[in-house]
């Protein structure tokens, strides 16, 4: 016998509000049937974590949504990263590892902290503003852009693309229906960054493009590499920052310990990411049949993992419920991990880092002056507006 659950992961209420459906799924066992969708459901971290470690087992070439590409023809060409197993995965995730090593990142330090400075100065002046499109789409939307080496003009395209990449690991539902409404003119506007003629010569994008010369990738491979950083470099980055901010406004004890001990600056972000992750759940397909916690599983089903389950799971988490920026919040899912784990979590802590650095020399606190609204999403969590007062130091 197997544990069912009637619950949609994917509507609204859910999406609005996941933590009692989270709670209740990581009770029906180390791995639920999702009736709705006929698929599996692990919210364990246990579970979580050994299934993103087990890629042979839990493979990502069938796609990483719900969408089973053996079954159904890709809305996209697959990435050849996130939707690629190894051997292929490995000679690409090598590429982008290299250029996000930490030297590279050293590299992007001083822009990232002088725009972060200027934007935080600029906001403090204004007192009032939207934590989302003020702060949270504007310094993502300048920086990483930058660093790939894509123009000023259109970058709005690259949060409608974000929304239709991460709307298309659900279902057909409204929010998946309703992100594809611009689908044409917005993927054509992203393919056509994916090249070298639309590349600055030292950014990131061109550096992708070093690799084919020295015979790693075809020109191809590195478009599509390409358009991967311009899929997973903005949105996530976007909803990570409007989490950090929300948390930090509705736990003020929290921020004046920040402002105080900077230090924490790394670790706050962390226990933002496990208490309020910006990305919830991902998708595997099982290549074999496999036994889990007492039940069977076939070959090419599909297990959707909620990340953000296990990272408040209380097997594995002390008072998983509180956010608490001096905890060790390492071990979280929301960056993944194995093969698969985020190749771009430096550049992510860098631009958070770099904001909050700067928020703590400038700002006493800040706080919620309405009720922030929600952007529901069927993979990201966070939010559509974040209206904040600021009181300078
Ligand atoms: C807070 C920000 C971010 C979060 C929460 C996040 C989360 C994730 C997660 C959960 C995965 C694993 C997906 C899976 O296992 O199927 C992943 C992979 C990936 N991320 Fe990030 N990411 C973030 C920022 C970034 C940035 C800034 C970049 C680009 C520089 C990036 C590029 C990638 C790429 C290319 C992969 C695929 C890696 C692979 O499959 O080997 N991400 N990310
Ligand atoms: O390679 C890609 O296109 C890609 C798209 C989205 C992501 C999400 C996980 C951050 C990662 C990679």
């Amino acid at each position: 016998s197997r544990p069912i659950s009637t619950v949609d992961p994917f509507s609204h209420g859910f999406l609005g509000d996941p933590y009692p459906h989270h709670e209740a799924l990581r009770e029906a066992g180390p791995v639920v049937w999702l009736e709705k969708y006929g698929v599996w459901a692990m919210a364990r971290h246990d579970q979580v974590r050994e299934a993103l470690t087990d890629w042979e087992t839990y493979c990502s070439s069938a796609g990483v949504g719900l969408s089973d590409f053996r079954k159904e023809p890709p809305w996209w060409p697959p990435s050849i990263i996130l939707e690629a197993d190894p051997p292929l995965h490995t000679r690409t995730r090598a590429v982008l590892t290299r250029l996000l090593w930490p030297n590279a990142i050293k590299a992007l330090r001083e822009t990232f902290e002088r725009e972060a400075d200027r934007l935080i100065e600029k906001l403090v002046a204004r007192r009032e503003f939207d934590g989302i499109a003020d702060l949270a789409e504007a310094y993502p939307l300048k920086v990483f852009p930058d660093a790939v080496g894509i123009p000023e003009e259109g970058r709005e395209n690259l949060l409608r693309y974000g929304s239709m990449v991460f709307n298309s690991f659900g279902p057909h539902n409204d929010l998946l229906r309703e992100a594809m409404t611009h689908a044409g003119p917005v993927r054509d506007w992203i393919m056509s960054k994916c090249n070298r003629a639309a590349l600055a010569p030292r950014g990131l994008g061109m550096q992708i493009f070093d690799a084919v010369d020295g015979g790693e990738l075809s020109e191809d491979e590195a478009g599509m590499l390409v358009r991967s950083f311009l899929s997973a470099g903005i949105d996530t980055t976007v909803y990570g920052l409007g989490n950090a901010l929300y948390c930090l406004a509705r736990y003020p004890d929290q921020w004046q310990t920040l402002r105080r001990e900077p230090n924490l600056i790394r670790n706050a972000f962390e226990e933002v990411l496990r208490f309020e992750a910006p990305v919830q759940t991902f998708f595997r397909t099982t290549t074999r049949a496999i036994e889990v916690g007492g039940v069977q599983l076939g070959e090419g089903e599909k297990v959707l993992l909620f990340l953000a389950a296990a990272n408040r799971d209380p097997r594995r988490w002390e008072r998983s419920d509180v956010f608490d920026i001096s905890r060790r919040a390492a071990g979280h899912m929301t960056f993944g991990t194995g093969v698969h784990g985020c190749v771009g979590q430096s550049v992510a802590r860098l631009e958070t880092e770099a904001i909050l650095a700067a928020l703590a020399k400038r700002v006493e606190s800040f706080e919620l002056i309405a009720e922030p609204r929600r952007r529901l999403n069927n993979t990201l969590r966070g939010f559509d507006t974040l209206p904040l007062r600021i009181t300078a130091l």
